[in-house]
């Protein structure tokens, strides 16, 4: 018996229909700790008035895998405890490249290539990573342009202004995002790029999350009925037109620099430049390729952290005690460096680092991790768990996250629990930007997420700024909750805040 099914032969385009609408029930009932149980209808499916016989599934003992029905593939969800053992094993016998390739419909979303190499994974980590600390002023500088832009002006006390966090904080990473990919002067000279790559990104959201409900045998045809598919066939070629003339040029310029023999590190640390340099096969070399890859990279980041950062937000002003907390020790830092904000002034923010990772747990960005697929038979857990070759495997998030053995009180906001006396020093030890197999913020193992440095980095500029700068409130006092398609959760971009520029506010500036 299978999680989602109701009964074996059921088409699964059922099971996609359900898992598209009710993910978080479904996941959550499946997760529940009982050796064999009855499901009920999923609490939306019944507000919809959709009569479904009641999902019966075998659920194995507490922490014991079992399979799950998404429609487009059965997924054999994993205890969070393997995590460990999963990570020990070599790239090739677990792969997470087709698996991602497979969720985010590659095949539809022009993104396939990501299943054959991890080149921009590579560089994300090795050499856009250690770079920060030269990136940091430049982001920094457009993200608090883009910022002063996009959230109200005014002097303090003004009075509130409704509006959309999600979309403007978009826009704000939008154009650290095309930093880190294209670098500054090319953003400069062709400004349309940031625009580009975030309409590039919503299209492919929405190719993919429309396309994730539709048979798998009809999606190549019936996805050209979508405008946003039209769309976005039209940035992948309009991005070519950026990026290929630039990787060729770069690639000349290389080839000249070689012959004097100039092996320094390129004037600029993005991306794409990085990628000419250090591109060996002929795949690493292709513009084409690379032009993709850029493209993949903006999807995998923007809305990532514009989200985490909408979701903070929203868990602050419903949790006054914590943003005090944070104010206060922003104030401090502000002060102890005479207010000289550079790279390392970002670190060792004990409450803000626990406030992150505590919205982190909570609103995850997608309620399955550490998915990856088989590539040979293998045994977990002292042999109890088979995986067969082909066999896509995932992690429960929530499951992991709200454990109570883990987490006291986990299924409860606390801020500041991280910090607490007892917690301090893990919790320096383990910032927000660090993997953590309990959290699951950015996955786990190899395949963690690469960008996690450039998050960190550009969602605390914002956040820090928005703290000290701006005070914000529900509308109607009402806490907004994620919305969620499939596996994924997200602020919704028409959700609005009201916000307005805050009295005592101590001038923090970026
Ligand atoms: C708060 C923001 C972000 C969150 C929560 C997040 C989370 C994640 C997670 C959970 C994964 C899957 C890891 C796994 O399978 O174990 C992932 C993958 C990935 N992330 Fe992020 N991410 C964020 C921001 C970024 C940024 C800023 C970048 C790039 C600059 C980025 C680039 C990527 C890429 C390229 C992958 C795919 C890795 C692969 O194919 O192996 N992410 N991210």
């Amino acid at each position: 018996m299978v999680a989602n099914r109701l009964y074996p032969f059921e088409p699964p385009w059922f099971s996609r229909l359900r898992w598209a609408v009710c993910a978080q029930e479904i996941l959550e009932e499946a997760d529940k700790k009982v050796t064999t149980q009855y499901f009920g209808v999923p609490q939306c499916l019944k507000y919809k008035a959709i009569h479904v016989a009641d999902i019966r599934i075998q659920q194995q003992a507490d922490g014991r895998p079992y399979l799950l029905a998404r429609g487009d593939k059965e997924l054999l969800v994993l205890p969070g405890h393997v995590i460990p053992e999963l990570n020990g094993l070599k790239p090739d016998i677990l792969l997470s490249r087709k698996s991602h390739a497979f969720a985010l419909l590659g095949k539809l979303t022009g993104m396939q290539v990501v299943e054959k190499t991890g080149y921009h994974v590579r560089m994300l980590l090795s050499r856009i990573s250690p770079a920060l600390p030269d990136l940091f002023p430049l982001m920094n500088a457009r993200i608090s342009t883009s910022m002063e832009l996009h959230f109200p002006s005014g002097s303090s006390g003004d009075e509130w202004t409704l509006m959309k966090p999600l979309p403007a904080t978009v826009r704000c990473f939008s154009e650290g995002i095309a930093l880190v990919l294209f670098g500054a002067a090319m953003v400069e000279k062709n400004p349309r790029l940031v625009h580009l790559t975030n309409e590039l990104t919503t299209s492919i959201f929405e190719v993919a999350f429309i396309m994730r409900c539709v048979p798998s045998v009809i999606q190549q045809a019936v996805v050209w009925l979508l405008p946003s598919k039209w769309r976005m066939e039209r940035s992948w070629r309009e991005l070519g037109t950026f990026v290929v003339p630039e990787v060729i040029r770069q690639k000349e310029l290389l080839a000249s620099d070689n012959h004097n023999h100039d092996k320094s590190s390129p004037t600029s640390p993005d991306l794409i430049t990085w990628m000419v340099k250090d591109g060996r096969t002929e795949l690493e070399r292709d513009p084409n390729v690379l032009t993709t890859l850029c493209g993949s990279v903006a999807a995998g980041s923007t809305y990532s952290i514009a989200n985490f950062v909408c979701r903070a937000l929203s868990d602050l002003t419903a949790h006054p005690d914590v943003l005090a907390a944070i104010r206060t020790e922003l104030a401090a830092r502000h002060v102890a460096i005479k207010g000289q904000w550079d790279l390392a002034a970002l670190s060792g923010l004990d409450c803000l680092e626990s406030a992150m990772k505590e919205t982190a747990r909570l609103a995850p960005g997608t309620i399955i991790v550490y998915s990856r697929v088989a590539e040979q038979d293998f045994f977990l857990d002292h042999g109890r768990i088979e995986v067969r070759k082909g066999q896509f495997v995932t992690v429960s998030g929530p499951a992991r996250a709200t454990d109570e053995a883990i987490f006291e009180d986990a299924k409860t906001y606390k801020g500041l629990r991280f910090c607490a006396e007892e917690k301090i020093e893990g919790h320096r030890a383990k910032p927000f930007r660090s993997v953590d197999s309990d959290i699951l913020t950015w996955g786990a193992g190899r395949w963690a997420c690469p960008g996690r440095m450039v998050a960190d980095m550009a969602a605390k500029v914002l956040l820090i700024q928005l703290i000290d700068g701006y005070d914000f409130r529900f509308v109607g006092g009402k806490p907004i909750k994620p919305g969620s398609v499939h596996e994924f959760l997200f602020f919704h971009p028409d959700n609005q805040m009201l916000v307005r520029r805050r009295k005592d506010a101590v001038g923090i500036k970026l």
